[in-house]
């Protein structure tokens, strides 16, 4: 007797259902071998022997002992599969002894980004800070906490860091390798143009100032002030033209002929936002601009992958911050809230794009 979920489905029906029901239900482990990869060092292994290796090399280097190559084998198999290494074969590879691993492994482009030194990737040291709020997220669909992570810790996600400094320190961290990336594409070739001619810039939550130092960098001319609570900016030092200055966005905003914020504005409600931005008029001159480095949801620049990218992003807002990331039509309506007249879209970077305001 067919169950009665079954009873409208055909054979074929029931047997992709299957398949779906363990894809779906089995998606972490793809998290999890990643992690597992970074536990044992694979991808380091990899990058310092300087070309591809096999696995019984590779092994080796991580002081596996060959035992286990009946399981490390499996665990590469499924590696290679996800995209995050890439196996050659040997050509004169004997599939007769039905070992398909054999072969040269190396690292996947995206690994470069991904495991050596990209953001986000030392989530090791941080496994509970970083996963805790992620567990039993239909809790807080049941409660009235501002964001899960106010459930699992009973502090809001700015408080938290403020008081715990090995997470504060790695959450800066991981901001400051997303800014390096980041700006290396903006700055790098003809986008620099959103910088030029400015005379002087607030970036506003501009953290440990990895985006400020590379904007003077390449435009000394310019002075730049960093502001950020008092925490993040007491100890740094700034420079001729970089100045680091505790505050409250909420409260005031230093005077420049422009103001930056890079992802500042997804952590914040559509209230908070528009304050936000209503600090940021008051601090521009007339012919000043808001240059704003965040996500626009829905774009159609973008493809399944990065949408994808996007969705896992806006989840993270939501459980973290109980904030959002904002399509095109909820950031024009947000911009003419906080009383400016007009934007610019100038360009889709990855998965952000890069507006300018205009008062
Ligand atoms: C997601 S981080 C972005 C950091 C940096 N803009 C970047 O993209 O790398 C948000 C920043 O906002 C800062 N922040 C949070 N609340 C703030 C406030 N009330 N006033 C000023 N900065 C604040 C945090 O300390 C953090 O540095
Ligand atoms: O954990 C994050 C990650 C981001 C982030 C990552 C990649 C992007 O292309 C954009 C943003 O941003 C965060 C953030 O703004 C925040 O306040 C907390 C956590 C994260």
């Amino acid at each position: 007797m067919a169950d009665h979920n079954d009873q409208n489905l055909t054979p074929s029906d029931l047997l992709l259902a299957e398949t779906q029901s363990w894809n779906q239900l089995y998606f972490f482990i793809e998290h999890v071998t990643l992690k597992c990869a970074l536990q044992l060092g694979i991808p380091n292994a990899i990058t310092k022997h300087g070309k591809p290796m096999t696995l019984s090399k590779l092994m080796s280097s991580l002081s596996i002992s060959p035992s286990k190559y009946p399981y490390f084998h499996r665990l590469t198999r499924i590696l290679v599969r996800y995209g995050l290494l890439i196996l050659q074969k040997h050509e004169d590879n004997n599939v007769d002894d039905g070992d398909d691993s054999k072969g040269y492994y190396s690292l996947a482009p995206t690994d470069r980004y991904i495991m050596k030194d990209g953001p986000w990737n030392s989530m090791e040291d941080q496994d509970s800070f970083f996963f805790k709020a992620w567990n039993c997220l239909g809790d807080w669909f049941r409660n009235e906490d501002p964001s899960k992570f106010y459930t699992a810790y009973g502090d809001l996600f700015w408080t938290k860091l403020s008081r715990d400094t090995s997470s504060g320190n790695w959450f800066h961290a991981n901001m400051a390798r997303d800014s390096r990336s980041f700006m290396n594409v903006l700055i790098g070739n003809e986008f620099k143009d959103v910088f030029k001619g400015l005379t002087s810039l607030v970036d506003v939550g501009g953290g440990t100032g990895t985006v400020a130092m590379a904007i003077t960098k390449k435009f000394p001319d310019m002075k730049c002030i960093v502001l950020d609570l008092p925490p993040i900016v007491a100890n740094l030092q700034g420079s001729e033209n970089l100045e680091f200055v505790a505050g409250d966005m909420f409260q005031k905003i230093p005077a420049a002929n422009a103001v930056l914020l890079k992802s500042i504005l997804h952590d914040w409600n559509d209230e908070e936002f528009v304050k936000i931005l209503k600090n940021c008029k008051d601090a521009i001159t007339r012919s000043g601009k808001v240059i704003i480095i965040d996500m626009v949801m829905e774009n159609p620049e973008l493809d399944d992958e990065a949408f994808q990218a996007q969705l896992f992003i806006d989840m993270l807002m939501m459980v973290f911050l109980g904030s959002k990331e904002r399509n095109k039509k909820e950031w024009e309506k947000l911009f003419f809230d906080a009383g400016f007249t007009s934007y610019k879209i100038i360009l889709t970077l990855g998965l952000r794009s890069v507006i300018e305001l205009y008062p």
